[in-house]
């Protein structure tokens, strides 16, 4: 199986220089002036600095040489997702499509997979979620991912294509679970950075990851999603991972906002919009989302961190 990339930002360069080790990648990003200096500098630096390219990683802005692949790792931002497939569709159509994304769509309430689907319903498709910093990845360190799909074959094929020595895959076909394990851990992670921004303590924290494992697992049920996929890498793993690392830029966004700073990055902050499209959903069907509404409030500036301290805390009193 032949593997490109589509997306050249932090996670597919890494993920492209993991990939390499063991086949040639392509790797296509939508700016011309960045990736003719990334194929020539042997470095992008704009999204993952300090990083070598791998010699077997071949950047390209040209979408026919990007979409030759017979498998293609979707690394766009999730909001993004949609259009990218809609304005390709006739050369996505027929290929092996990854998503690599973590968010839910805020126009249409869809997660990765279920984009693609409402686009190509005859994709195949799939997504590879779980704990993975794309400087981790690109360094070869070790890492273990989800890769979940319907299609209890193909599934077994795309796994061995993009497991590495480093890089271990475990395979699920709850693809609804998966694509939301990884949604909604950002925004938890960033309710995590603002309680750490704030000063509001590690004890805190810890009931916030806790209290938003509970409320994920409650939406995820109630989206069809097998509890057993939550408590794995693509939930539990990655909750673990992005709500106790700064290297996370979900919890640096919240960081920001705890402690009052501005926040003035281009790097993708997924929970952002996934926060407003879950909210959404939950109110549609009636799920109880006190983090994630919360967490709406405060970026939009209705609350005070303070008062959405208190509103969380002053709930009933209740069973765990
Ligand atoms: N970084 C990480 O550690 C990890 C990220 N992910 C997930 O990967 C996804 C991508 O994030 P990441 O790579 O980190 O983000 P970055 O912010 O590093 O890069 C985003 C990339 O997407 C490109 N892009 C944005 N919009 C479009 C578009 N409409 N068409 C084509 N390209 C576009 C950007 O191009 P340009 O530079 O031209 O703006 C940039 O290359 C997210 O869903 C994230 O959750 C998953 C695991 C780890
Ligand atoms: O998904 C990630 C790690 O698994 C990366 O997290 P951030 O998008 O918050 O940086």
């Amino acid at each position: 199986m032949n593997i490109g990339i589509i997306g050249a930002g932090a996670f597919g360069t890494g993920l492209a220089n993991a990939l390499a080790t063991q086949n040639p990648i392509s790797l296509w990003g939508r700016d011309a002036q960045l990736i003719e200096t990334m194929q020539s500098e042997r470095e992008n630096a704009r999204r993952l600095p300090g990083v070598v390219l791998h010699p077997n990683v071949t950047c390209t802005h040209s979408l026919v040489h990007g979409l030759q692949a017979d498998v293609l790792l979707l690394c766009l931002p999730t909001q993004q997702l949609a259009a990218f497939v809609q304005n390709n569709a006739n050369k996505l159509a027929g290929k092996i499509l990854i998503a690599c994304c973590k968010g839910v769509d805020l126009a249409t309430g869809k997660g990765p997979v279920d984009v693609i689907h409402s686009i190509l319903p005859t994709a195949s498709a799939g997504i590879l979620t779980g704990p993975s910093f794309a400087i981790d990845i690109a360094k070869g360190l070790p890492t273990a991912l989800t890769l979940a799909m319907d299609d209890s074959d193909l599934v077994l094929e795309v796994q061995r294509a993009l497991s590495t020595s480093n890089l271990r895959l475990y395979t699920t076909d709850d693809v609804q679970g998966a694509q939301l394990g990884g949604a909604l851990k950002n925004v938890i992670a960033i309710g995590c950075g603002a309680i750490m921004g704030a000063g509001l303590g590690d004890s805190a924290r810890a009931a916030l990851i806790t209290r938003g494992f509970a409320e994920t697992q409650r939406f995820a049920d109630a989206m069809g999603a097998r509890p057993e996929t939550l408590s794995g890498l693509s939930g539990f793993g990655d909750m673990t991972l992005t709500c106790t690392c700064d290297k996370s830029r979900n919890y640096r966004f919240g960081y920001a906002m705890g402690a009052g700073t501005e926040w003035t990055s281009t790097e993708t902050v997924e929970g952002r919009s996934t926060a407003y499209a879950v909210k959404a959903i939950a109110a549609s069907k009636n799920i109880d989302m006190p983090i994630a509404q919360t967490l709406c409030a405060l970026m939009d500036g209705d609350i005070t961190l303070q008062q959405a301290t208190v509103a969380l805390l002053s709930r009933p009193l209740t069973q765990e």
